[in-house]
C-alpha cells in the first residue's frame, strides 16, 4: 500500500460508493465477479478510475476476470475500518439527532449511535430507538469509560463549538459536524462538516440558471 498521506482525498472519498455497491452485490444480488468497468459503471465512476483507486491499496482482481465481489469488499472495508464497528456519540437530540439515531443503514458502514445526549431538559430521559437521552453533564464519563473516539454534532449552529470543545477534552478523535459553521479543533483531531444547506443551494443555483437562460 502506497503512504497513505499520499492517497488523493477523492480516492478515500470513493471507497465508501465502492464499498457500498460491492456490498449491495455480495449481499442482496449474488454477483460473484464483477470488472473494474461494471463496478464503475453502476457509480457513474470511468473503470480506469475504479482501477487506479484500488491500486493505491494493493493488488486486487485478475487481468481479464475482474475482482471477487466479496473478497474486495472485505478488502476494501478493512481499508475503510468498517470491518468493525465504530461506536458514536451524538449531542443534540432534535429534528436532525432524531434522525439520525432512528436511521438503520448506518450499521453496514460500521457506525453505531450508542449514546444521544442533550442539554434541555425536557429532552434528557427521552427515548430515541431505544437509546434514553443523556444528559450533556455525562458525556465526558460515558466517551473516558466506552473509549468512544466518533462523534456526531446536530446542535444549532452557535452551540456547536462549546460542544466540539467538550467531546475533544472526553477523547473524541473525529467528529460529524452537522451544525453550519466552521469548527476548531487541535491538530490530529478530524472533522467532516456536513452542510445541508449547500447542495439544495446548489440545485436551486442550477434550476435559476436554467430558467434565466432557457437552456
Ligand atoms: N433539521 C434538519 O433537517 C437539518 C438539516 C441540516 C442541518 N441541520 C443543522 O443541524 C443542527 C440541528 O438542527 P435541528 O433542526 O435538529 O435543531 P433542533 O433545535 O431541533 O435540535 C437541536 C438540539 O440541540 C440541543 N442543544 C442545543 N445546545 C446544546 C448544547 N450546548 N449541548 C447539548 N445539546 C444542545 C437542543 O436542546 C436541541 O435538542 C443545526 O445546526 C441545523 O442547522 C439541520
Amino acid at each position: 500500500m502506497k503512504n497513505r498521506e499520499n492517497i488523493p482525498r477523492a480516492t478515500i472519498e470513493r471507497l465508501p460508493l465502492y464499498y457500498r455497491c460491492l456490498d449491495k452485490m455480495d449481499t442482496f444480488e449474488e454477483v460473484e465477479v464483477v470488472s473494474s468497468k461494471d463496478l464503475g459503471g453502476k457509480l457513474d465512476i470511468p473503470s480506469t478510475q475504479v482501477r487506479k483507486d484500488l491500486s493505491y491499496y494493493g493488488e486486487f482482481g485478475r487481468r481479464g476476470v475482474g475482482y471477487n465481489v466479496n473478497e474486495l469488499k472485505r478488502s476494501v472495508g478493512k481499508i475503510l475500518g468498517v470491518d468493525r464497528t465504530w461506536e458514536a456519540i451524538l449531542v443534540g437530540a432534535g429534528n436532525l439527532g432524531r434522525a439520525l439515531v432512528n436511521y438503520g443503514s448506518f450499521a453496514m458502514m460500521g457506525f453505531k449511535i450508542t449514546n444521544v445526549f442533550d442539554n434541555d431538559l425536557n429532552k434528557i430521559g427521552n427515548v430515541i430507538n431505544t437509546l434514553e437521552v443523556k444528559s450533556i453533564q455525562e458525556l465526558p464519563k460515558v466517551v473516558q469509560k466506552n473509549e468512544i473516539k466518533l462523534g456526531v454534532i446536530s446542535v444549532p449552529a452557535e452551540a456547536a463549538q462549546e460542544v466540539a470543545d467538550e467531546m475533544v477534552d472526553a477523547g473524541v478523535k473525529a467528529i460529524w459536524n452537522f451544525a453550519p459553521t466552521r469548527l476548531y479543533v487541535p491538530d490530529g483531531i478530524e472533522v467532516r462538516n456536513e452542510d445541508l444547506a449547500v447542495g439544495i443551494v446548489s440545485l436551486i443555483y442550477h434550476l435559476s440558471w436554467q430558467e434565466e437562460t432557457g437552456e
